[in-house]
């Protein structure tokens, strides 16, 4: 469905060029959804305006859809971008009209016929639970209704793509969540293949199947959501995989312990099945060591549960270390928490 191969974007800027995008290869299968992840000046934009063919690779290629989105023009790019949607962080709605004339538009646009342009807006204002806002203009809707409005829009002319540029940065938590629950449901019903960008890990736990995870113009780690969870391998990724599972209180209090001498805080990981397994109890029993649960949190991702549990084991340091061992060989990873340096 999405295809970048060897991608690299150069912006010619006052003082020389700038790179943002660099030896970008994504393959994003029909239906799937899709999370780029990245702080500001990542190059998460520019891989969205290179999704949608309003910017140009300097080389390599993007294919969307069976087109070759980096080198057509004219028509057939217009052609193109039909089938490839968008919504905003800031909505882009038109002020002056009400919900369903917003939603009318890219069907004015398409030449749709005013009978089966109302069938189609009354359909979609049913799908994103909009039903008796009809007449309502922008400015009487929250933040939440604005971006159901946007989301309607996007998907008049039944694209087969639909990005999403950071669509939930300026919504509170809870409507976050209700507007990832409507893209969940939205790709479950139409099987529309998702692309989103976002700094919130939160966003990619909630509803994305894989994940890329962008650094300075590179793609530096790509995956399975539940696995980039379970082990995340560069230093960016543990630090977003760490917005879900720890509170700047729970570090602090963490960091207070780690001047024990005679106990190692080790930190448990444990996805699907694994975190229903009594591995605790049998850990105590079998080594001569204490175990006692510091923290413990458990996320649901797209794929499945994924749980973090802190744990302080005390003993001798052979019993500690065999008791390490024991839980690697249970397929629980284990990370011994150390201070930062
Ligand atoms: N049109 C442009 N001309 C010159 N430089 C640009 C242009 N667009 C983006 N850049 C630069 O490219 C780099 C990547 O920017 P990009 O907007 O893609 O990152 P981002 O991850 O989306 O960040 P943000 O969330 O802040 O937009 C940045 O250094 C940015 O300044």
């Amino acid at each position: 469905m999405i295809l970048l191969k060897n991608v690299l974007k150069k912006y010619k800027t006052a003082s020389g060029s700038l790179t943002a995008v660099q030896d970008a290869n994504l393959t994003i299968g029909k239906g799937e959804i899709f999370g780029i992840i990245g702080y500001s000046g990542a190059g998460k934009s520019t891989m969205i305006r290179l999704l949608n063919g309003l910017e140009k690779p300097t080389s390599g290629t993007v294919q969307v859809s069976g087109y070759d989105i980096s080198t057509i023009k004219g028509k057939e790019l217009r052609q193109a971008r039909q089938k490839i949607s968008m919504i905003f962080q800031h909505f882009n709605l038109l002020w002056s009209r009400t919900v369903e004339e917003n939603i009318a538009f890219p069907l004015e646009i398409a030449g749709v016929g005013k009978e089966a342009r109302q069938k189609r807006v009354s359909e979609l204002v049913e799908m994103v639970g909009l039903k008796g806002r009809e007449k309502a203009y922008p400015s009487q809707l929250s933040g939440g209704q604005k971006q159901r409005v946007g989301i309607a829009r996007a998907l008049a002319n039944n694209p087969e793509v639909l990005l999403c540029d950071e669509a939930t940065s300026a919504l509170d938590p809870e409507t976050t969540d209700a507007i990832l629950d409507l893209l969940l449901d939205i790709n479950e019903k139409l099987g529309i293949t998702v692309v989103l960008i976002t700094h919130e890990m939160h966003v990619i736990r909630k509803i994305c199947h894989r994940v890329a995870v962008m650094e300075a113009g590179q793609i530096v780690e790509q995956g399975n959501v539940l696995e980039v969870f379970q082990s995340p391998k560069a230093d960016i990724t543990k630090k977003f995989v760490s917005q879900v599972t720890e509170s700047a209180e729970h570090k602090e209090s963490i960091s207070q312990m780690l001047d024990d001498p005679n106990s190692q805080l080790i930190q448990l990981t444990f996805v699907g099945k694994k975190a229903e397994q009594p591995v605790i109890s049998h850990l105590i029993r079998t080594f001569d060591v204490d175990v006692n649960i510091v923290h413990g949190n458990i996320s649901a991702t797209k794929s499945g549960p994924y749980g973090t549990l802190i744990v302080r084991i005390a003993g001798n340091e052979e019993n500690i270390n065999k008791a390490i061992q024991y839980l690697d060989g249970e397929d629980v990873k284990s990370e011994v928490i150390q201070h930062a340096n």
